[in-house]
């Protein structure tokens, strides 16, 4: 069997596109422009490649776009300061403070102080846990959401029952990704770097998210034949001359020799990414304007 090649560049553009939509109603009959803030502490060049197409698509989606770049040797004290103007500010209505930061930083007191209600990463503890309660109302983090939106095209929106093992344990992957899937009813294992037999874990999983950060990690002879793998991992490996090559977590060319669809890197995680970020910044957008919107 050849996999089903799940193709989240078209998803992404189909998804803004209907935030494009949303965002021309709510400007015209509600004056809502909807504001993202993004900020960039430090020069990481892949960093950079994300924070720029994140503000070009968030314009493209007709809302306002605020980026913020900031020394590599900034203080904590001044990053909280710029959040707090941020916080106020009434025409952001949603910051994204781009992770890793610089050492100096510590990262769970910025992510702490960002108004949860502005929050379109999902990361503040208040939706952490609103999303650990089934809340509705939860800000969710965008990559595990890009995922859900993806696998429940694949499986005509019911994963009931289906068993899904998430490799990864992070708060902005892992975690969440698992709280979603088990919101859909599917029975979810999450494994890590101490889980012992992963290879015959994952050979019992309909549904395979991995986010763990390696290269090429989950093999084809550890999938169950059909089963719908979701890759997050994006690595940058030395490619032709001085260029980066990106490749996944799962090894693609096994992979899609035994599973039933399989998403790309690039080209298939990583713009729902982006998408959902609008999409939460249109939702926060609303809340904060107490207003109704079409997208949530
Ligand atoms: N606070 C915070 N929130 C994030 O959501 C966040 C972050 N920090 N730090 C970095 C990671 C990474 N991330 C990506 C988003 C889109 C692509 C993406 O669009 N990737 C394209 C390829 C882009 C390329 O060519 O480099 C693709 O997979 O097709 C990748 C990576 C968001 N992150
Ligand atoms: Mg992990």
């Amino acid at each position: 069997m050849t996999a089903a090649i799940i193709d989240g560049k078209a998803a992404a553009a189909a998804l803004r596109e209907q935030i494009a939509t949303e965002v021309a109603r709510l400007r015209e009959t509600d004056d809502l422009q909807p504001g993202l803030a993004v900020v960039l502490v430090g020069e990481d060049p892949a960093s950079q490649v994300y924070v720029r197409n994140k503000g070009r698509q968030t314009v493209e989606a007709g809302m306002l776009s605020h980026t913020h770049r900031l020394r590599d040797d900034t203080s904590e004290t001044e990053l909280l300061a710029l959040v707090a103007d941020l916080n106020a500010d009434p025409t952001v209505h949603g910051i994204l403070v781009q992770l890793p930061l610089p050492p100096q930083i510590d990262e769970q007191r910025v992510i702490c102080a960002i108004d949860p209600a502005k929050d379109v990463d999902g990361f503040h503890p208040l939706n952490a846990g609103a999303l650990a309660n089934g809340d509705p109302g939860a800000l969710a983090p965008c990559t595990p959401v890009g995922c859900l939106l993806l696998l429940r095209e694949q499986f005509d929106n019911d994963l009931a029952g289906q068993h899904a093992l998430v490799i990864g344990r992070s708060n902005i992957v892992g975690k969440p990704m698992a709280q979603l899937l088990l919101q859909e009813s599917c029975t979810v294992t999450i494994a890590h770097s101490r889980t012992r037999d992963l290879p015959a874990l994952c050979r019992h999983a309909d549904i395979v998210v991995a986010a763990v950060g390696r290269p090429g990690m989950v093999r084809g002879d550890w999938l169950k034949p059909g089963a719908v793998v979701i890759d997050v991992g994006i690595n940058r490996l030395p490619g032709e001359g001085d260029k980066a090559r990106l490749v996944g977590d799962v090894a693609f060319a096994e992979a899609r020799e035994v599973a039933g669809a399989i998403t790309p890197v690039p080209g298939g995680v990583g713009p729902m990414t982006i998408a959902c970020l609008l999409r939460n910044t249109v939702v926060a957008a609303c809340r904060q304007a107490a207003v109704a919107s079409r997208l949530a």
